[in-house]
C-alpha cells in the first residue's frame, strides 16, 4: 500500500509504525473500531494509522525521545481497514491500543486517550467512534454500576416485568408543592417510579431543598397507599461537587431509595457519584443530557453504544438509551444493541445491531435502560417487544396528559403492562397480538380506554425521515 504524504514535510503515520496489517490483537488489548472520512488524497491506512498515533504516543514527526521507551509496545495499531459498502469515502478502521497505555479505572483516562485530540484531525473529513471492545482485564478495574439490575429488583421488591416511570412536567416553573403533587398522584395512580427532569436543578421556582421535601412526602404517601416501594429520582445534579454531595445526602437522610444525575456533570463527577451511591445504599440514575450533540451525527463524533458501555463502567444503575417508537431519534437495531451492551454478561459481536466486537463484562451488574421521550400505553406491546423486560419505561406526557387527571394515565400504564405480561405468561405474542391484548384490557380499564382513544394513532412517524444508523457487513480491502 502506499501510505502517502497528506502534508507536505508531514511523515505519513504508517510509515512511523502505526499500520500493522500483520498485528494480532491481544486478549487484553483495548480495540477500537472507528469510522473514518479521509480527506481527498489520504489514502485510508494512512487516515486509520494517524488515528492510532494520535490517540497514543504520536505526534506529527518522530521525536528522538521515542526511543527512550518501550516504543513499539505503547504505539497504537491501525491493524485492519474496511471499506464501507454504498459509502465510497467511508472506511472502518480497527484499532488495537496495549492495556498499558491507561490507568486503571478511569473513564477519564480512557477517553482522554481514545478521543482526546483525533476528531479535529485535519488529514480527516469526519471521524466517528463506532464501537469499543474493553478487555475483562480493563473491565475489571472499575466498580461498576453501584448496585445492578438483580439488586435494584431485591430492594424495590418488583420482578418480572419492567419497572414504570414518569417524567414530571411541565419541564420547568411548577412549585415545590404543585410538584410534590404530581409525584403522588403518579405514583398512587401505579408507577414505581417519578423522576425530575434534566434541567430541574435548583431555580428561583423551586430550591432543591424545598422540591426534595415534597418530592419525599409524596413518595411517602403513596407507599403508604400502595403498600408498594416508590421511588422519585432527585436529581441532584449542580455546579460543583460539593453541592452534589450536599444534595445526595439530604435526600439519603429523607430515605429516598434513587437519586438522579445528567451525563453534562461530566465522567469524573459520574465515577464519584457512582462510588457514593454504592457506599450509600441508594440507586443511581443518569439521563443522557446533552448526548446527541455527538452521538446523532452518522459520520462524526461517538456512538451512543460506546457511551452505554463508558457508563456501565463508570458505575450507573440507569441509563437512558432510547425507546425505538417514541419522539426521540433512534434506529431499532442500534437501539437493540445498546440494550444489550448494558444488560448481558457476554454481548457477540453483530453488524446488525451495530455490536463490531464480542464483549465480555465478567459478572459486572447490568445497567438498567431507560425509555423514555414521547412513548404511552398504546405503545405497550412494542415497548415491549423491542426492549425487553429488565428495563424501565417513562411516560411522562404519556401519565400527566391524561384526559381524566394524572393518577389515571398511571393506571393505564400499569393496566397496559399487567395485561401484556399476563398474555407473556400464557405464551401470546407481543407484537402480533400487542393490540387485541391492550383493546381487552380496555374493557375493564376506563383509563386505559381513554389513554388508548387520546394517544392510540401516535406514532411519531415523522422520526423516519432520519437517515438510519448506518449498519454495513464490512468487507475488507
Ligand atoms: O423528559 C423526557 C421525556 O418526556 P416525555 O415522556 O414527556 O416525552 C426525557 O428527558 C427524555 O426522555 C430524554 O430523552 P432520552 O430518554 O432519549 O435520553
Ligand atoms: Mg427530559
Amino acid at each position: 500500500m502506499s501510505s502517502g504524504r497528506w502534508s507536505a514535510g508531514v511523515i505519513p503515520y504508517a510509515e512511523m509504525g502505526y499500520w500493522r496489517p500483520d498485528y494480532e490483537p491481544k486478549d487484553s488489548d483495548v480495540l477500537a473500531a472507528f469510522r473514518i472520512t479521509p480527506q481527498p488524497g489520504v489514502p485510508p491506512e494512512e487516515a486509520g494509522a494517524a488515528v492510532a498515533g494520535e490517540s497514543s504516543t504520536a505526534t506529527w514527526t518522530v521525536v528522538w525521545t521515542d526511543r527512550l521507551t518501550a516504543y513499539e509496545q505503547y504505539q497504537a495499531k491501525c491493524y485492519r481497514v474496511d471499506a464501507v459498502p454504498g459509502q465510497e469515502d467511508q472506511f472502518i478502521a480497527h484499532i488495537a491500543y496495549d492495556l498499558d497505555l491507561f490507568e486503571e479505572g478511569s473513564i477519564a483516562n480512557l477517553t482522554s486517550s481514545i478521543i482526546g485530540n483525533v476528531f479535529g484531525f485535519k488529514a480527516l473529513k469526519a471521524l466517528r467512534l463506532e464501537d469499543m471492545r474493553i478487555p475483562t482485564h480493563y473491565v475489571k478495574t472499575f466498580q461498576g454500576p453501584a448496585h445492578g439490575i438483580v439488586m435494584e429488583r431485591e430492594y424495590l421488591g418488583k420482578f418480572g416485568r419492567p419497572l414504570l416511570g414518569a417524567t414530571v412536567k411541565p419541564k420547568l416553573g411548577l412549585s415545590a408543592r404543585n410538584y410534590g403533587r404530581v409525584v403522588y398522584e403518579a405514583l398512587r395512580g401505579g408507577l414505581d417510579f417519578t423522576k425530575d427532569d434534566e434541567n430541574i436543578n435548583s431555580q428561583p421556582f423551586m430550591r432543591w431543598r424545598d422540591r426534595f421535601l415534597y418530592c419525599m412526602e409524596g413518595v411517602n404517601r403513596a407507599q403508604a397507599t400502595t403498600g408498594e416501594v416508590k421511588g422519585h429520582y432527585l436529581n441532584i445534579t449542580a455546579a460543583t461537587m460539593e453541592d452534589m454531595y450536599e444534595r445526595a445526602e439530604f435526600a439519603k437522610e429523607l430515605g429516598s431509595v434513587i437519586v438522579m444525575i445528567d451525563l453534562t456533570i461530566g465522567y469524573t463527577a459520574i465515577q464519584s457519584m457512582a462510588k457514593w451511591a454504592r457506599k450509600n445504599g441508594v440507586i443511581l440514575h443518569l439521563h443522557r443530557a446533552g448526548h446527541s450533540t455527538y452521538t446523532r451525527q452518522k459520520t462524526h463524533g461517538v456512538n451512543f453504544r460506546v457511551i452505554a458501555k463508558w457508563m456501565r463502567l463508570a458505575g450507573v444503575d440507569h441509563i437512558h438509551a432510547g425507546t425505538v417508537v417514541g419522539k426521540l431519534e433512534g434506529d431499532p437495531n442500534s437501539v437493540r444493541g445498546y440494550y444489550d451492551t448494558l444488560r448481558l454478561d457476554k454481548v457477540a459481536a453483530d453488524p446488525i445491531k451495530g455490536l463490531y466486537f464480542d464483549q465480555e463484562w465478567a459478572s459486572m451488574p447490568g445497567t438498567m435502560p431507560v425509555a423514555s421521550g414521547g412513548i404511552h400505553a398504546g405503545q405497550m406491546h412494542q415497548l415491549l417487544h423491542y426492549l425487553g423486560e429488565d428495563s424501565i419505561l417513562q411516560f411522562g406526557g404519556g401519565t400527566i396528559g391524561h384526559p381524566m387527571g394524572i393518577a389515571a394515565g398511571a393506571t393505564a400504564n400499569r393496566v397496559a403492562l399487567e395485561a401484556m405480561i399476563k398474555a407473556r405468561n400464557e405464551g401470546r405474542d407481543y407484537l402480533a397480538e400487542g393490540p387485541d391484548i391492550l383493546r381487552a384490557a380496555a374493557k375493564q380499564s376506563r383509563e386505559l380506554d381513554i389513554a388508548l382513544s387520546t394517544w392510540g394513532d401516535i406514532t411519531f412517524t415523522y422520526e423516519s425521515t432520519d437517515t438510519p444508523d448506518v449498519v454495513e457487513t464490512p468487507v475488507s480491502i
